[in-house]
């Protein structure tokens, strides 16, 4: 897969070696970016240039259909910081959504298994997967609640983001490898609240619930101050087996 970046902040996803890429900057030949080495121009059929660009996470979260609210980078980056969540490990995700922490851990860990219980968002997030050119990432669909007792694991890493995630607590410590983590993300305090004391009963250790803060600077002509946007997004919980 090639990121192709053209004027104006365009941004295309394409297969080098595909067909034809019809945009309104003109007609792209996929065929000549085989070989090519990453950084370089290509021109549409108008002379407009394309810059050839390798993809990452970052792009696929930008360029993801959505189909419910994802998880943001700010979070996503705390769950693999406090789980060390790594190229060696299989982890067990749910609810897969658009699969953007999916996507994300498809980039880092060996393998990932990720439900979704509604049929049509699996499906796009088969389609995202795709799109990121991830083998390493299955999405199932299904309802983890019930699936997590046939699973057998182990999984190094189980990371829930579910209205129901305290119901799948126990089920997730069992499938867990001694010593793996569980991370959870809720967007409400009740429902926080509740997860984590499921938690704990489970059985696990090293319970820690967090918020994760981010402020972007504001850079104007008049100075640099930090944004005043200040936004919620959910409390997540790392525990341990
Ligand atoms: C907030 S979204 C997850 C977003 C996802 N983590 C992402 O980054 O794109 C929650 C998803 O969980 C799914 N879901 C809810 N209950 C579920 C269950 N019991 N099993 C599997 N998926 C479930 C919902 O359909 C929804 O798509």
């Amino acid at each position: 897969m090639v990121l192709l970046r053209a004027a104006g902040g365009r941004e295309y996803f394409a297969s080098a070696g595909g067909e034809k890429l019809h945009t309104d900057l003109g007609i792209v030949d996929l065929k000549k970016l085989e070989g090519m080495a990453w950084g370089s121009t290509i021109e549409s059929h108008l002379g407009k240039p394309f810059m050839a660009l390798k993809p990452r996470a970052p792009d696929f979260f930008k360029h993801m259909r959505r189909t419910g609210a994802p998880m943001m980078p700010k979070d996503i980056g705390a769950i693999i910081a406090y789980t060390g969540i790594c190229p060696s490990d299989t982890v067990l995700d749910a609810g897969t959504g658009s699969g953007v922490l999916a996507v994300y851990l498809g980039t880092i860990a060996k393998k990932v298994v990720t439900y979704e219980s509604n049929e049509q968002f699996a499906n796009n997030a088969k389609k995202n997967v795709e799109l990121a050119g991830l083998g390493n990432v299955e999405v199932r669909h299904g309802d983890i609640l019930e699936e997590i007792g046939r699973l057998e694991g182990p999984f190094d890493a189980v990371t829930l983001d579910l209205q129901d995630a305290a119901r799948a607590a126990a089920g997730a410590y069992r499938v867990l490898l001694p010593g793996g983590f569980l991370a959870t993300y809720s967007p409400f305090f009740e429902q926080a609240a509740e997860t984590r004391k499921a938690i704990e009963e489970a059985g696990f250790s090293e319970v820690n619930t967090i918020i994760v803060g981010e402020q972007e600077l504001e850079v104007g002509r008049r100075g640099t101050r930090p944004s005043t946007r200040v936004g919620h997004t959910g409390f997540i919980t790392i525990a341990r087996k």
